[in-house]
């Protein structure tokens, strides 16, 4: 028995939603951005972990520092409460996202794992269970939990996080004709230490301004009314305090704006940084550029996406290999 789970890439914050919004992404050109999980039961001890992918060399040596440990111990905690115990097993993890790179590579991981270690064990956890769980183990990465990266990674979308009543998140409409470019520099940004730089307290103005941006981009989606929702693409929240860490944004950004991009921003907590268009060749012309002169080594890349309106899927080992 074997299964193999993909989880994609995802924009927290889109730059206006604060630890509120976020959206998986997917490349145009059908190469997979997200972590792939393997998980069967050929190990010989409790728990066996081995990596490989473009950014496995970036991981934690031992494999009980890495988050797919506490994957691992988290659903079997969960299903010991139920009443279900289980065997040993054996994970196999495709990093295929840099870390600390924006992209929400540890979310990924987590969704990843933990969707495959439920499906692996039959299926006990329903969806909202499995996200709580991806949301607390999210939440020990960077120091609180936020579910702007795990939300959409599991379900695909732009995904709004409700957590209201039972209620975590729920998905917003997708403009559909909305290129995002995402450029990767190549460097790294802690999101524990991206998210201590903010201030502990913000003005009454930036409050305000806060949910009238807010406000307006989600009845700006609903009202079909692409063109707001992108001019209130703001971030008075996270961006005047973290662009200090992602060298060349602010150039990077009168740039896109150029080429006619709607709204530029840092994905995450960096240093990615996402730009929407509404064009393809415009979107093109902003990956070019991007490509050029944002990717600072080879580590980084560049990609036009459209939202991932699936998340989390079941990958046919053969297609890995
Ligand atoms: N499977 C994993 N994927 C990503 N990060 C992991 C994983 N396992 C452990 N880690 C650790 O978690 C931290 C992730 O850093 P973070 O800045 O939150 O990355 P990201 O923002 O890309 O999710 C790093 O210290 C990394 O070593
Ligand atoms: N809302 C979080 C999102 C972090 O995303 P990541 O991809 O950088 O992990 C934040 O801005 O801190």
């Amino acid at each position: 028995m074997a299964v193999a789970v993909y989880a994609p890439a995802s924009i927290g914050n889109l730059g206006v939603g604060f630890d509120i919004l976020g959206a998986a992404l997917k490349p145009i050109d059908g190469s997979l951005l997200g972590d792939v999980v393997e998980v069967d039961d050929s190990a010989s001890g409790e728990f066996e972990l081995t990596a490989s992918g473009r950014f496995s060399h970036k991981l934690p040596d031992d494999p009980k520092q890495n988050i797919l440990f506490d994957c691992y111990l988290g659903v079997k905690k969960h299903l010991a409460e139920l009443g279900i115990q289980v065997g040993p097993v054996r994970m196999h993890l495709h990093k295929n996202l840099p870390i600390g790179s924006g992209l929400g590579s540890s979310a990924s991981s987590i969704v990843a794992a933990v969707a495959a270690l439920n499906q692996f064990f039959g299926s006990p956890l329903n969806d909202d269970q499995q996200l709580r769980l991806m949301g607390e183990l999210e939440g020990q990465i960077s120091g609180s939990i936020h579910y702007d990266n795990v939300a959409p990674c599991f379900v695909g979308g732009i995904q709004l996080m409700t957590e209201q009543d039972d209620l975590l998140c729920s998905t917003l409409p997708s403009p559909e004709s909305w290129y995002w470019c995402s450029a990767y520099p190549g460097i790294t940004v802690s999101t524990a230490q991206a998210r201590a730089i903010l201030p502990e307290h913000y003005s009454k103005a930036d409050i305000i301004n806060h949910g009238r941006l807010l406000a307006n981009f989600v009845h700006a989606l609903y009202a079909g009314n692409d063109k707001l929702a992108a001019s209130v693409m703001i971030d008075v929240i996270a961006e005047p305090y973290r662009k200090v860490l992602l060298p060349g944004f602010e150039a990077a950004r009168e740039e896109l704006l150029k080429l006619g991009a709607y709204a530029v921003g840092i994905s995450g907590s960096g240093p990615t940084l996402f730009a929407v268009c509404d064009d393809l060749n415009v979107a093109k012309q902003c990956d070019a550029y991007l490509a050029k002169h944002y990717l600072q080594n080879d580590e980084g890349f560049s990609h036009v996406c459209r939202i991932d309106e699936q998340g989390v899927a079941n990958v046919a080992l053969v297609e890995l290999n």
